[in-house]
């Protein structure tokens, strides 16, 4: 899922740095972490916003270039990192109403503390920023000796990305232009009040070496992908019609079973049970159980779907293949598709049904059944 952000927001997301302190060959935010780089996952966070701006190194716009144009506005940065911001104002001038600006080198922003910038701003807040309260104790120290301690009571440790009405922190960079540790600090130095939002603990700024190994963990433990596959057979009996993938459709014959007989949607249920590790259809509405005659699958599909979702998961993507010579599949795929999207409450860009024959070979090219394979994954982040 991806914040969509109200029209008029835009996004400014800072990549000019050297990452000094991560040390490495390259800069942090050009690093892999996980099989994508640093800056693309924290650009992809902003994917629902209308305007992003990119700010970067002049010896690294090649490369931004190559790997993000087209979705976002490139600019060349400053020395600092309030120059950098600064010309991202600059090349939104006039563009958006609001700005969310973020660090490149915070790839594990979530939604909710984009959201929770989002709503203080549209709550009527001139400025939002997200933070975590300091909980450990604070110390003073020299010489490799603590030499005092200071009160914890009220602080906080900032966070981006801090979202501001595009011309009055534009205005505050303008009055203030030289360096400050975030944007925050300006906007206060301008006089513009502050709301403080929820941070997150995942969302750290990339800045030792240790914060890579960090991240990969998060990201890691945060992930859980599953897969499933699911197959399933009926053979052909009396009838005039079958049901495949929920759709009803005219047939010489029709399709045998306790149930409705729909053999993809139980592939795909199967497949769902399957990522679940929960079995299949048989252990949830057993064949000997006189209510699912003739049910319609619908109710099995709904079952494995809900319990994805008790459990946590989202659906990546479901892909059922139908394997018979008769019917024709092709011109009921689409209605198929919207169908098992609506019963497992998912947009329909992420199920695909297709088909092919078995070149008349086997049982279903003698047209003797149709069987189906399905796969699907789930996804818990
Ligand atoms: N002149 C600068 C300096 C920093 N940044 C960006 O501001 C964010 C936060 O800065 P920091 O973590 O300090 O990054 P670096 O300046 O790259 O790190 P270092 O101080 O270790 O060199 C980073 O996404 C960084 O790329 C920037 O756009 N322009
Ligand atoms: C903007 C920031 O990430 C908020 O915590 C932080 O101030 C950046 O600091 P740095 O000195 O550029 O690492």
């Amino acid at each position: 899922m991806t914040v969509t952000a109200p029209p008029g927001y835009a996004a400014i997301v800072t990549a000019a740095g050297r990452g000094t302190r991560a040390g490495g060959g390259e800069p942090k935010q050009w690093r892999d972490l996980a099989g994508r780089s640093i800056l693309a996952r924290s650009l992809d966070a902003f994917a629902g916003f209308d305007r992003v701006v990119l700010v970067v190194h002049p010896d690294d716009m090649a490369r931004a270039i190559r790997d993000f144009a087209g979705g976002v506005t490139i600019v060349t940065g400053g020395d600092t990192r309030a120059a950098s911001v600064m010309a991202g104002l600059h090349a939104l001038e006039g563009q958006a109403t609001h700005v969310l600006i973020h660090d490149g080198a915070r790839p594990l922003v979530g939604d909710a503390v984009i959201q929770g910038v989002i709503d203080a701003l549209q709550g009527g807040a001139p400025a939002a920023a997200p933070a975590l309260p300091v909980s450990d104790a604070l110390w003073k120290g020299a010489g490799g000796a603590v030499t005092g301690t200071t009160p914890r009571d009220g602080l906080f440790r900032a966070q981006t990305p801090q979202g501001f009405a595009l011309d009055q922190i534009s205005n505050a960079h303008r009055l203030h232009p030289h360096d400050a540790a975030d944007d925050v600090e300006l906007a206060l130095k301008a006089g513009i009040p502050v709301a403080i939002t929820p941070g997150s603990e995942d969302n750290l700024k990339i800045t030792f070496p240790a914060d890579f190994a960090r991240a990969e963990r998060i990201l890691g433990t945060a992930m859980d992908i599953r897969l499933g596959n699911g197959y399933d057979v009926h053979a052909f009996g009396p009838g005039n019609h079958v049901w495949l993938c929920g759709v009803q459709i005219a047939h010489e014959a029709g399709l045998v079973g306790h149930s409705d007989a729909d053999v993809g949607m139980h592939a795909l249920t199967d497949a769902i049970y399957g990522a679940l590790a929960e079995g299949d259809i048989g252990r949830h509405f057993p064949p000997s159980d006189p209510q699912w005659k003739g049910a319609d699958s619908a109710i099995f599909l709904a079952h494995a779907a809900d319990l994805a979702r008790e459990r946590g998961f989202t659906f990546g993507n479901a892909d059922v293949t139908l394997i018979c010579e008769m019917p024709k599949i092709g011109p009921h795929a689409q209605a198929m598709q919207a169908r098992l999207a609506q019963i497992m409450g998912v947009d329909a860009s992420r199920i695909s049904v297709k088909a092919t024959t078995s070149e008349r070979l086997g049982f279903t090219g003698r047209r003797e059944g149709i069987a189906a394979i399905a796969t699907a994954a789930l996804i818990k982040a």
